[in-house]
């Protein structure tokens, strides 16, 4: 057992502080710090120009176990995860086997636990293998000791409005919620890109920003019909913020997210008919762009989720249509973050620290995450450098992938240590 110092951090709010943490929760925060105790080691760390930040959570991560070990395995994208400044994420359902029994949700929630690098709380599916026909035993995941909250066909829509109305039903009576992959697939069909001028120029089919719109007015009308929490995953459209915005004036309970590569690229990079740019909702104008950003800072996207998506090179090195949809991208979340909305003035550290940390643990019902740093509480922490700047080198993570699409690209910001409980996960920006 060894205590941790952390002296001179600065805090979202921006008081600089002194913090202990012991026995899993921070002991002491403030000037006046915990004396060391008889027998304990205590570890110093230097936090001088660090931004202290409750342990970030990931409401959208792709874990690929089991089925898919050769993109990532549970260990290999948690080691990522905690080098991002993670602490806990939410592992989508769309494995092989499918995340859609007790027994599947167990194995992931125990194959984190047992890797160590932050806490893994699997996502149940919505229908059985992912299929869109029959609700998936969504009461026996929750009742599981994976105690599953979020449930979700990421990847696929549920695009039949009854069985999403059942679903949005069902988990109520567990204070469940429903993480709706919106693409409505007959809009969608061979769809590669983001639907505009250039898609034609790049004979690339074209995605609609309707195919995801019409979905997510049909799921919050839904949602407030049968009284349900509905969250949306990776919004991309400005259409959709306005959707939600209007769905919050209401008072509806509807969330949002929206994940960092659609918070700072467009689809002009399809031009290089790269598959790294190819992902599912596809990279938009820089008009959505800007409106996702204002979203964010407004409050109507309630989270950044990074959708790691991993995949090896063999489904990336390939022509344009043949590719898999996806990017890596928990190594890299707070950086892009950092770029696009702090460093541009758009949100304080503070509130990064509700979009990446409250906000997912509060939707994802996950106690023990996203509390503030107060004497007491969990020691889940992140210590931040945003003054660092940095080259992205896709040879040097932790995930078994390489397609970020920020290879050589200069990023702001380096995470330096992660805390999960008070034990050092990530220190000197490397795995402990
Ligand atoms: N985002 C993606 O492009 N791909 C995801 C699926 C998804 O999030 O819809 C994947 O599992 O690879
Ligand atoms: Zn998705
Ligand atoms: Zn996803």
């Amino acid at each position: 057992m060894t205590d941790h110092l952390i002296v001179n951090a600065t805090l979202p709010g921006g008081e600089v502080a002194d913090l202990v943490l012991r026995d899993g929760v921070i002991a002491s925060l403030g000037a006046e710090t915990a004396a060391p105790r008889d027998g304990v080691a205590l570890e110093t760390h230097d936090a001088r120009g660090l931004i202290a930040l409750p342990g970030l959570v990931d409401l959208h991560t792709h874990l690929r176990e089991p089925g898919r070990e050769d993109a990532e395995t549970v260990e290999t994208g948690t080691a990522a995860a905690a080098r991002g400044g993670f602490t806990a994420v939410h592992a989508m359902a769309n494995t092989d086997p499918v995340a859609d029994t007790a027994g599947v949700v167990e194995q992931v929630w125990r194959l984190g636990t047992e890797a160590g690098h932050c806490d893994v709380q699997p996502v149940g599916a919505v229908t059985v293998g992912l299929g869109g026909e029959r609700l998936a035993e969504l009461g026996a995941m929750a009742d599981s000791a994976a105690r599953v909250r979020v449930f979700s066909d990421d990847g696929k829509c549920v695009a039949d409005p009854a069985l999403m109305r059942r679903a949005l039903e069902y988990v109520r009576a567990f204070d469940g919620v429903v993480a709706q992959h919106a693409q409505e697939p007959r809009l969608t069909e061979g769809a590669q890109m983001n639907e505009g001028e250039l898609s034609g120029r790049l004979g690339l089919q074209g995605w609609p920003a309707v195919a995801e719109e019409a979905i997510i007015a049909r799921d919050c009308l839904l949602a407030a019909h049968v009284g349900s929490r509905l969250h949306v995953c990776h919004v991309s459209t400005a259409g959709s913020v306005e959707i939600v915005r209007w769905a919050k004036q209401k008072g509806w309970d509807v969330t949002a997210e929206a994940c960092p590569h659609h918070l700072l690229l467009t689809d002009e990079l399809a031009a290089t008919y790269d598959p790294t740019y190819k992902v599912n909702p596809p990279l938009r104008s820089a008009e959505d762009v800007a409106a996702l950003r204002a979203g964010l800072a407004d409050g109507t996207i309630d989270v950044v989720a990074t959708d790691h998506a991993p995949h090896p090179h063999e489904d990336k090195d390939c022509e344009w249509p043949a590719a898999a949809f996806g990017m890596t991208g928990l190594e890299t979340a707070l950086s892009v973050v950092q770029a696009t909305m702090v460093d541009t003035g758009m949100l304080d550290w503070a509130g990064v620290a509700e979009r990446m940390s409250a906000a997912p643990a509060r939707i994802g019902r996950l106690g023990g995450h996203g509390r503030p740093l107060a004497v007491g509480e969990p020691a889940n922490i992140t210590l931040y450098d945003p003054s660092a700047v940095r080259t992205v080198d896709e040879t040097r993570t932790a995930s078994l992938s390489r397609n970020t699409p920020y290879r050589g690209m200069e990023l702001p910001g380096r995470v330096v240590a992660t805390f999960l409980r008070g034990r050092p996960t990530v220190l000197d920006g490397e795995l402990v």
